[in-house]
């Protein structure tokens, strides 16, 4: 069989046998439509999607801002402690089936915030699980507490004291929701907070905005950067990028379901990669977009031809780019 043969017919089997990381996943963004109306049902939250059908239906997002409305909407029927842990375990015990050995989970308080859930019912049922999954699964999985850019910056530092007990079992900070109008500089007191409490930092840039929002996360000084796929837009920035070693935790499935690119083929992850861009695949938000991580293995592999040697390269990117201490 030649090398092209073999690489025509990569599957989800080779994929799941790649150890990996996910280092780009939204935890409110795993909830299964099927959940997220058994939890409003329980929960006593109304939505206006009365079946699975009906809320998969919804499922068709023309850009960022229209599918943050559904994600806090379906979001906001988290409220109990279970919950929170259910959510975790059932995403866990799905990636771990993908060969994901260490997960770094965002986890967007503010919306449960919001809706009145006190921040221990939400980061100890989800640290639990964290724990739970580690014992029974082996997997290393760690959390990322995200601030909403849509809000004021003040709102983001108020984020920071709120979970000071937790200090020691966050691992970083990160940023995401609505990017354009919303640059990193408007964060930069944050940021540096953050960073002064020793978090590590991450921020979406780059995926609904241009490269000068890469460019203002660079400045802020963050470890690595979400999506990024406006990088591909400007020659120094690649450049840049590749020259600074900070990963890219791209989203390909995300980024076609957004219409942030048009199709996988279009994708410029193989060209960063090409570049010597330290590109990492994810999943975003998995349900909403149609697939886990070793599903945007896959996908990105046949619409853009990547190899074995490619994807496992990519696998091995997302294991140097976590937060683990080395
Ligand atoms: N793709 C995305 N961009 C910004 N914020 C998000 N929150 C969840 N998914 C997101
Ligand atoms: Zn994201």
């Amino acid at each position: 069989m030649s090398t092209a043969d073999m690489d025509a017919d990569i599957d989800l089997a080779f994929v799941r046998s790649l150890p990996k990381a996910e280092l780009h996943v939204h935890l409110e963004g795993t909830l299964e439509p099927a959940t997220a109306l058994a939890c409003a049902r329980r929960n006593g939250v109304s939505l206006p999607w009365g079946s699975e059908e009906e809320l998969r239906a919804a499922y068709d997002f023309a850009d960022l801002p229209a599918f943050l409305e559904v994600l806090f909407r379906v979001a906001g029927t988290l409220r109990q402690r279970q919950d929170f842990f259910d959510l975790a375990m059932d995403y866990l015990r799905h990636v771990h089936a993908d060969g994901v050995t260490r997960a770094e989970v965002f986890v967007g308080s503010q919306t449960f915030l919001d809706a009145g859930v006190p921040i221990e019912v939400i980061l100890d049922g989800v640290l639990a699980a964290f724990r739970e999954a580690g014992e029974e699964w082996g997997i290393d999985a760690r959390l990322i507490c995200t601030a909403q850019r849509h809000r004021e910056e003040s709102t983001a530092l108020e984020l920071l004291d709120l979970i000071e007990p937790w200090r020691e079992q966050v691992i970083g900070i990160g940023m995401g929701s609505a990017e354009r109008g919303n640059p990193p500089s408007k964060f930069a007191r944050f940021f540096a907070e953050a960073q002064r409490r020793g978090y590590r930092t991450t921020i979406h840039a780059g995926e609904d905005a241009p490269a000068s929002y890469v460019v203002e996360a660079l400045e802020l000084g963050v470890d690595r950067i979400d999506h990024g796929v406006a990088v591909a837009d400007d020659p120094a920035l690649i450049r840049r990028v590749a020259d600074l070693g900070v990963p890219l935790t791209m989203c390909p499935l995300s980024n076609v379901a957004l219409k942030v690119v048009p199709t996988l083929a279009a994708h410029p992850l193989k060209r960063l990669l090409d570049a010597g861009v330290v590109v990492t695949l994810n999943s975003d938000d998995p349900p909403f977009f149609g697939g886990y991580v070793a599903d945007n293995y896959v996908a990105s592999a046949a619409g853009l031809g990547l190899t074995r040697a490619e994807l496992t390269r990519l696998a091995e990117n997302s294991l140097a780019s976590c937060w683990a201490p080395s």
